[in-house]
């Protein structure tokens, strides 16, 4: 015989669902609870801390019912993936075993439910490699935003994942070994070459439309048919998806997720960061949208300027600024609450939050068309009364979140169920009476009537009074101290109460249904007023943050990079007294080389330009009393040594392999922050390699650079280029040892002060002593001063000539030579 046989049927049913789920972690409904066999139950156990028991010698957990959504987000943020099998009729009606089918299989990139998703983004990230080139869709289901971008390399593709908030990959078998290796704890499944089959079919299929071309899919076709499949197949209902957008490279300033981790963009390890500086949006949507601006900063003039624009007449008008952010505090997350509606998961509390979200809009328009710059602006947005009148006329104002219980539905809205719902009413005040009649008629004072799920309505009298029952009373159940009977006329209430409790549920289901049937007709148009009501969200709150730390509006031109006064916009907040610098470049005046002893601040000020050009091409006014940026088309960072131990690359290999990218993709228009460039090998090493890169960058890429470094020896790079020159950063030695002032001004650090900042950090006083008798003795001995003035009186100017310099280059080299 073979194993399967022996097994009751009711197993035999679990064991033919579980083989199709085998990669997933079967929850099966059992009555109450959903239960887990076998490998399954012990995973659940371990990971759930839940007792793990044995039904028929099979390893059995269990988690009741109502708790599955707690228990479900444990699981899958341990990074499993899990099918949730249920009872598909009501087992008091099922005729031998009850049917079970899985109706959803939960993985991480693939929730809606509100409880189990953060108020951030969660992206499903589909990758495909085809024809050279790596084509990506990004799905956010929770919100229904599909992105699309290509990708050249895959070391592109993971450094996309490395800042955005991708939960889960999915792609073809061919490329998921190499995604594997270098995602190691990221939930990535591969699919078969079915989800690649007529793509286009799905794709027209899903969107309804005969004609899929204005979506400019190109090759990403294949990769996005088989990711509408792969919700369909884990969300087991028709897929509701926005129009996908495209991310074009060229639209937005690039940021690497170095220069994101770099410059502390958003939360992440380095704990303080901008996003968290600036966010103080009122809704779940405008924070999502905030953090996609920050890492997706405008290169576009015109289209930096309209967000400006509307920046300054909120910054320009505080009245009006409060009045709009008092209105979209009444806003709750209307982007999710339409992707439950359009999957028919949403709840009768989503449809009052909706209410009350839409039932503030008008007034949001009637405040913008106060002032004539947000007019425009006012006229996108639209008014959904209808949408609000029904939901407030069919829904309580704080209905239960189960249609069917009777207590979603208002009163007035259905006289039919309004009738069952007086019936009930009286009947249940008709069994109080009953109850009484019953006390005074067999004089039983203790009798009382209860209810349970076998028999129903019963009378409950306690051992001691049994001699007193009436003939009329049926007994049903015997219990330790009483017994239970029923009578005819029970029977009878109960009847009406079960049939008014049935109507009621068929009903108010149903209504309910109709109800969001109606307003989901309204999705699209709704969807696009949130995306507007998240931009205004962030705009109001650039201007807010903006009046608050005392940022102004800055100005842009093609050749100046002027800033005055500027300060760091996340160390400001911090530190008591910020002090804030200028920065001034332009054609000529391309490159600084700044140099200055430990803690002083070099790598504040070098970023605090970073967050400054940043922060002006997301729209925002920016911490400096004046400033006038170019559009920079790309920020470059290489700061800090530090080893990558996930890839087994050491310090210098990660540095030379920034360096290498900074190299080979730096523009004319990009700004690239260096903060100790060669550290990580010998002094010789380098200071050549730091110096032969600095002129690459200055005479060939011809962008704007700050370099902060410990090697004074760069400085010497000013005398031979004119663009290039020396900052350092004002220290004051006293009695007391030094005091950093932070203040940048022109020149060199005479002294690196290394030996000082050990001894405010606690370096025992004779080790600190041993030090400075040791730089002397080695700075006397010092032979690289010496050659590298050899190397500017000499051989600087053959390499440069044999280098392919343009006229103008030689002709600031001249400069510099003359100097
Ligand atoms: N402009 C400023 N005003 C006030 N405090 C500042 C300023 N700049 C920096 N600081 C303070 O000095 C600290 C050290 O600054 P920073 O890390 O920029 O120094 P650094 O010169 O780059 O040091 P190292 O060479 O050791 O990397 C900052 O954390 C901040 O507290």
């Amino acid at each position: 015989m073979n194993k399967l046989e022996k097994l009751t049927p009711m197993m035999k049913q679990y064991m033919d669902i579980k083989k199709n789920y085998s990669d997933a972690i079967l929850l099966f409904r059992l009555g109450d609870f959903y239960e887990a066999f076998f490998e399954d139950a012990k995973v659940i156990s371990k990971v759930l801390n839940i007792v793990l028991t044995k039904r028929q010698n099979a390893p059995m957990a269990g988690i009741p019912y109502h708790a599955l959504d707690n228990y479900l987000k444990k699981l899958v943020e341990s990074g499993y993936k899990v099918a949730i099998c249920e009872q598909m009729e009501d087992p008091s009606q099922a005729k031998g075993i009850v049917r079970r089918e899985v109706t959803r299989v939960v993985t991480p990139g693939t929730l809606i439910e509100d409880e189990m998703l953060s108020t951030e983004n969660n992206y499903l990230m589909a990758v495909d490699y085809f024809d050279g080139t790596f084509h990506s869709i990004l799905v956010d289901v929770s919100t229904g935003e599909v992105l699309v971008k290509e990708f050249e390399s895959l070391s592109s593709v993971i450094d996309f994942l490395r800042i955005n908030t991708v939960s889960q990959v999915i792609c073809p078998e061919s490329i998921f070994d190499d995604l594997k290796k270098e995602i190691p704890n990221l939930f990535i499944e591969k699919l078969n070459d079915w989800y690649f089959e007529e793509a286009e079919k799905k794709i027209k299929d899903t969107y309804r439309v005969a004609s899929i071309d204005h979506f400019e899919l190109g090759k990403s076709l294949r990769i996005f048919g088989a990711t509408i499949k792969y919700l369909e197949y884990t969300l087991m209902v028709d897929i509701s998806l926005s129009a996908p957008k495209k991310i074009e490279e060229t639209d937005w300033m690039i940021l690497d997720s170095r220069t994101v981790e770099n410059l502390s963009l958003i939360p992440g390890e380095r704990g303080k960061n901008l996003y968290d500086i600036l966010n103080k949006t009122k809704t779940s949507m405008g924070a999502r949208l905030l953090k996609k601006w920050i890492l997706q900063p405008l290169r576009n003039f015109e289209k930096i300027m309209e967000r400006q624009k509307i920046v300054e007449a909120f910054f320009n008008d505080r009245l009006l600024l409060n009045e709009v952010r008092e209105y979209l505090n009444s806003i709750y997350d209307i982007e999710r609450i339409l992707t439950r509606l359009s999957y028919k998961k949403a709840t009768p509390k989503d449809l009052v939050s909706l209410r009350y979200s839409i039932s503030v809009i008008p007034n949001i328009i009637s405040a913008l068309e106060t002032n004539e710059k947000l007019v425009e602006f006012s006229r996108k947005i639209k008014t959904f009364t209808n949408v609000e009148k029904l939901i407030e006329k069919a829904i309580f104002e704080e209905p239960s979140n189960t249609p069917g219980d009777g207590k979603v539905i208002k009163d007035g809205f259905s006289i039919e169920l309004d009738e069952y719902r007086q019936l009930l009413t009286h009947s249940s005040d008709k069994l109080k009476e009953f109850e009484i009649k019953e006390k005074e008629k067999t004089g039983i004072q203790k009798l009382k009537i209860g209810y349970n799920q076998v028999f129903g309505y019963y009378i409950e009298v306690p051992k001691g009074q049994i001699k007193n029952v009436p003939d009329y009373f049926i007994r049903k159940q015997t219990l330790v101290n009483s017994e239970r009977y029923i009578t005819p006329e029970l029977k009878e209430f109960e009847d009406k109460i079960m049939s008014a409790k049935e109507k009621i549920e068929i009903i108010e289901k149903k209504i309910f249904e109709d109800v969001c049937q109606e307003i989901s007709k309204y999705i699209p148009e709704i969807k696009q007023t949130a995306e507007l009501i998240a931009q205004l969200d962030v705009l109001t709150n650039l201007a807010y943050v903006s009046s608050l730390y005392g940022y102004t509006k800055p100005e842009f031109s093609k050749n100046k990079f002027l800033i005055k006064k500027g300060r760091h916009a996340v160390v400001e907040r911090y530190v008591s007294n910020f002090i804030p610098n200028d920065t001034y470049m332009d054609e000529n005046i391309r490159m600084y080389i700044i140099t200055g002893p430990n803690m002083s601040g070099k790598s504040t000020y070098i970023r605090q330009v970073g967050l400054i050009t940043l922060l002006a091409q997301i729209g925002s006014f920016v911490p400096a009393e004046y400033a006038v940026l170019p559009i920079f088309d790309r920020i470059f960072t290489r700061i800090g040594a530090r080893d990558d131990i996930s890839t087994g690359r050491s310090t210098f290999l990660v540095e030379m392999n920034e360096v290498a990218l900074i190299l080979s993709k730096a523009t004319k228009d990009s700004l690239v922050l260096l903060d100790e460039v060669g550290r990580g090998t010998s002094t010789f090493d380098g200071i050549s390699i730091a110096w032969a890169m600095s002129e690459y960058l200055y005479n060939e890429i011809k962008c704007k650079t700050m370099f902060a470094t410990h090697f004074t020896e760069l400085t010497e790079l000013s005398d031979v280029y004119n663009g290039i020159r020396n900052l350092t950063i004002k220290v004051e030695e006293t009695n007391n040892g030094v005091v950093f002032l932070y203040e940048v001004i022109e020149g060199v650090a005479d002294k690196s002060y290394g030996i000082e900042v050990a001894a405010i950090a606690g370096v025992p006083g004779g080790v600190v002593e041993r030090a400075k008798e040791i730089l002397k003795v080695i700075t006397e001995k010092s032979e690289l001063e010496k050659k590298v003035r050899v190397l500017k009186e000499g051989q600087l100017k053959k390499l440069a000539r044999k280098s392919k310099i343009s006229k103008d280059q030689i002709s600031i080299f001249e400069v510099g030579e003359n100097n």
